[in-house]
């Protein structure tokens, strides 16, 4: 008994010892001229991060501040790097080999299983081709009506503040931005600016905060232990809501394509340009028709991608445009002349004309474009992304990231780098002149990611937004909060403010 102990114990030191010279050893040798905080044995830096996502983010900024733009951490055996300069960041995001996301995304995958957002190798490629063909200008156009008929929806909510005080901008957006993305990727109306309780969006947001507080609570990691803790049950209740619905709106939306194929006796699902007028589908168009008419190599999306990507879709496409229209506003209601030169260009486009906006007039928005851009760089709606290196990646000046590095992006640092944009905390939106724009580094500017990852919702994004704010500033005029108001700002999936995004609003005429 005794020996069998002995020769199990010497086992197990064996197996640590090969390990930890194949895999570690190498790792801590090529990670070890890295610039970063000094670490505790075993646990490393771990103990730095905080046990919320406030905290998180500080120390996130904080790396970088005080390490420059190569910032090491270990936590465990887990090595992190930070990068905030373009010509480093270029290396990992501009890679078509180093698309596989960081390790902190795995906490996203009982909702998103292996949607866009989460997935790698060939499905990831094969499903964004398919997606992407989705988002194209021509489609998009489709979706100005739903922007519009939420615009007003949400002006109408916002009466309610007229000639008051100061108010959170951001849950009206929400609510708006949520309403928006379900239409637009299922067909579906779940009209939560009209009904505030919404089984729906307490679980979407409930998702969304489970996803952060479960990376940032090591003791939750383990499936097991999470699925035992109050938080897992209350995420998998989550989840079977949020899916429940997913699935009956597939079922529903393809019965009735085949049943309109069938009707035309064409019992064929076709790439979606050419057969929307096919099949004769007239009223509005969903991300989720799209892609489930949408052929690659033969091969349709099963039930179960289109889900996850309907899923994915819903996720990325909300809270994202609710945190940049949030700051955005409040940035506009603290700088009147830019507010001024906004609206002098919609006056441009509407004259005094109340008339909805069409995909030209988004076009002629230019100025309005630069602000958003603005916005996005002083606040971008995700503040921290990450990749897991597959290979060992050289970045010159003698360091190398080894492979089974999670790299992490910082716009937020990186977009206040006066060596990028002069007097960075300055909201100034004629850096984006095509004039002002010349030389600079590509990778400096990545709010939406950059490269073959990018984000496939940016010019969806950018109508939307274009959509709400012109309408708002067309109606209302916006007034800076009180003086004494600060952001105190947080990342729960996107960047937020514990203190709310305060703005005042007036009648324009
Ligand atoms: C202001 C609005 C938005 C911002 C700032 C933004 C930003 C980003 C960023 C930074 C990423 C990369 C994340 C990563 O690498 O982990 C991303 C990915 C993605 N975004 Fe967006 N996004 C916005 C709106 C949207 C919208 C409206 C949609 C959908 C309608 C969308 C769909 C996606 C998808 C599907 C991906 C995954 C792409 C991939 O991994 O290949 N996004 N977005």
């Amino acid at each position: 008994m005794l020996t069998a102990l002995l020769s199990l114990v010497a086992l197990c030191i064996f197996l640590g010892v090969t390990y930890y010279n194949k895999k570690m050893k190498p790792m801590f040798e090529k990670a070890a001229n890295l610039p970063g905080p000094k670490t505790l044995p075993i646990i490393g830096n771990a103990l730095q991060f905080g046990t919320n996502t406030k905290a998180f983010l500080d120390y996130i900024f904080w790396l970088t501040k005080e390490h420059g733009p190569i910032a090491r951490v270990w936590i465990g055996p887990v090595l992190g790097v930070m990068l905030a300069d373009a010509k480093y960041i270029e290396i990992v995001l501009g890679s078509n080999k180093l698309v596989d996301k960081a390790v902190l995304y795995k906490f996203g995958e009982p909702w998103l299983a292996q949607g866009m957002l989460t997935n790698k190798g060939a499905t990831w490629k094969k499903h964004k081709k398919i997606i992407a063909n989705a988002f194209n200008v021509k489609v998009l156009d489709k979706f100005i009506s739903i922007y519009n008929e939420n615009t007003n929806t949400l002006l109408n909510k916002l009466e309610a503040h007229v000639d008051g005080s100061d108010f959170d901008i951001y849950p009206y957006f929400n609510l708006f931005a949520l309403d928006t993305i379900c239409e637009s990727a299922m067909g579906v109306k779940i009209n939560t600016q009209k009904n505030d309780n919404s089984e729906y969006v307490d679980a979407v947001q409930l998702l969304g905060d489970a996803m952060f507080i479960r990376a940032f609570n090591p003791w939750l990691h383990p499936d097991i232990l999470f699925n035992l803790s109050p938080l897992g049950r209350l995420q998998k209740k989550c989840i079977k809501i949020l899916q429940g619905i997913s699935k009956n709106v597939i079922k529903t939306r393809k019965e009735h394509l085949i049943h309109l194929n069938s009707s035309s006796c064409k019992p064929k699902l076709q790439h979606h340009e050419d057969n929307m007028q096919d099949i004769g589908v007239k009223e509005k168009q969903a991300f989720l028709d799209l892609l489930i008419q949408a052929v690659h190599d033969g091969d349709y999306l099963s039930d179960q991608e289109l889900q996850e990507e309907v899923d994915t879709i819903m996720l990325a496409g909300h809270d994202t445009t609710t945190s940049a229209l949030s700051f955005a506003s409040w940035l506009l209601a603290k700088h009147p002349d830019i507010q001024n030169k906004v609206l002098s260009e919609l006056e441009e486009i509407f004259g005094d004309s109340d008339r909805a906006p069409t995909s030209r007039d988004f076009q002629e928005m230019k100025y309005m474009e630069m602000v958003i851009k603005e916005t996005l760089r002083l606040y971008p709606s995700v503040p921290i992304y990450g990749r897991l290196l597959t290979e060992d990646v050289p970045l010159g000046d003698g360091y190398i990231l080894p492979a089974g590095t999670n790299v992490g992006f910082n716009p937020y640092m990186l977009h206040r780098n006066p060596e990028y944009f002069p007097d960075p905390e300055k909201f100034d939106p004629d850096r984006f002149l095509p004039e002002n724009s010349i030389g600079r580094h590509p990778y400096c500017y990545i709010p939406f990611s950059a490269g073959p990852r990018v984000c496939l919702g940016m010019r969806f994004a950018m109508l939307e937004m274009k959509c709400v704010l012109s309408a708002l500033l067309r109606k209302y005029e916006l007034l800076p909060p009180n003086p004494n108001h600060k952001l105190d700002l947080t990342v729960v999936l996107v960047l937020k403010s514990l203190t709310g995004i305060p703005v005042r609003l007036r009648h324009r005429r």
